[in-house]
């Protein structure tokens, strides 16, 4: 191993030459939570009881790494063995399909007793808890629709849902002490372009409308409204398209309804780093999902490429990095789990802090004053940067393992634990 301590100093060295205060950087990475997602540890299989845990709604884990966590014991386990090596704040993000009931219990009808274990484990941890409905993988989500479906019985179901996940919500917010943030997403959509595409977006709105008006009184909780361009069998119409999730949140008006941005639910050329500024020219908090999209939507796991530092380094730069909820998602059933987290969550908090290493008040006063050439040859000279030096740092700080040490970690865990399975 090199000489950290030697390296931070010479990398210190190099970003005072641009009035950059290194420490307050790691201090601003180090602080802002980031919330892990529990479904990579299952390749989103719940824990649920029941007979069938195929996926359906247009996601899809692909790859057949042995070990996954088969029960929220093993999955809690997998998930404090990849936080060992992730630094900075974090959060642990649940699906309602991770209920820990003894028997069969609907989603319809899941209570805050049904997640106790989780909150016990986030309070004993000191985490907070995020949470999310299960609008998917059940027999009463089909191709038919969920929250926009014009089957009655079938949207009241999906409402009666939502209701009780906010209501989870709450819980979490009261066990935890920390806010719960709630997304909200339906795989709603049509493999043809329907005739009538007003109809099921009225019915979209109409049952969030509902879910929203039916739990007014939640306290602790923020719901993220999640857009996505297409679904694997529903490839020409989605319901909660873009502009649907934006108007409806926009016209909601409250605070507590904010945009869901995910880096992999657009057209190959858009960008959620291009989004950004629209979306908080007009309000006041985000919640983004870090992901990889090669192609489609295919969530792999996060890296620390040109898209995923694009999006900290605008979020700094707007100095909205505060207001934003940071949350990964992504599931790659091709490569042992644990180590997925691991990449995916050190390359989201590296992104953060490359971002924060920048001279974000000289760039700008450069481009106030004209001086367009300067400001390109400022972000190019900080692709370069010593950062890597100041990562290994914080991470030997963090006691996360400095550079690949993880890795060899993980792989005694895999032989130890996860083949065991
Ligand atoms: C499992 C999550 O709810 C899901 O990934 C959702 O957030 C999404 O992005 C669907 O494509
Ligand atoms: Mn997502």
């Amino acid at each position: 191993m090199y000489n950290v301590e030697k390296g931070y100093e010479a990398a210190k060295e190099f970003y005072a030459q641009y009035g950059i205060d290194v420490d307050k950087a790691i201090e601003i990475a180090d602080k802002t939570p980031i919330s892990m997602h529990c479904w990579q540890g299952d390749d989103v299989a719940g824990t649920e009881v029941k007979e069938d845990k195929s996926l359906t709604g247009g996601i899809q884990a692909t790859g057949n790494y042995p070990g996954k966590a088969t029960n929220g014991e093993e999955l809690r386990a997998d998930i404090e063995e990849a936080m060992k090596f992730i630094p900075g704040e974090l959060k642990v993000n649940v699906h309602a399909n991770y209920q820990e009931a003894d028997r069969f219990v609907d989603r319809n009808e899941i209570q805050p007793e049904h997640f106790a274990k989780w909150a016990d484990w986030a309070v004993e941890k000191g985490l907070g808890l995020d949470f999310n409905p299960t609008y998917f993988a059940h027999p009463k989500s089909t191709e038919k629709g969920t929250l926009s479906c014009a089957d009655e019985d079938i949207r009241k179901f999906w409402v009666e849902h939502g209701i009780k996940c906010r209501q989870i919500g709450e819980y979490f917010y009261k066990k935890t002490g920390k806010p719960c943030v709630i997304n909200h997403w339906t795989p709603d959509g049509d493999k043809e372009v329907p005739v009538d595409t007003l109809g099921p977006r009225q019915r979209l709105k109409k049952s969030y409308d509902e879910i929203f008006e039916a739990t007014k009184d939640v306290e602790g909780v923020v719901d993220g409204i999640e857009s996505k361009v297409f679904g694997i069998g529903a490839e020409s119409y989605t319901v909660g398209s873009h502009e649907f999730c934006m108007g409806y949140v926009m016209n909601a008006n409250k605070d507590h309804i904010i945009m869901t941005l995910d880096a992999g639910h657009y057209h190959p050329t858009e960008t959620v780093s291009g989004k950004l500024s629209s979306i908080y020219t007009f309000d006041n908090s985000v919640l983004l999902h870090v992901t990889r999209p090669v192609r489609w939507d295919s969530d792999h796991v996060v890296g620390f490429d040109d898209e995923t530092r694009a999006i900290f380094e605008e979020l700094v730069r707007m100095d909205k990095l505060k207001d934003t909820y940071v949350a990964t998602d992504f599931f790659d059933a091709s490569i042992n789990r644990v180590a997925a987290w691991v990449i995916g969550l050190r390359n989201t908090r590296k992104a953060m802090l490359a971002a924060l290493l920048q001279p974000v008040d000289q760039m700008k006063k450069m481009e106030a004053d004209g001086d367009v050439s300067a400001r390109l040859a400022y972000k190019e000279e900080f692709k370069a940067a010593p950062f890597a030096m100041v990562w290994d740092y914080y991470c030997a700080k963090k006691n996360a393992g400095i550079g690949l040490e993880w890795l060899k970690d993980v792989k005694q865990y895999e032989s130890d634990v996860l083949l065991k399975r």
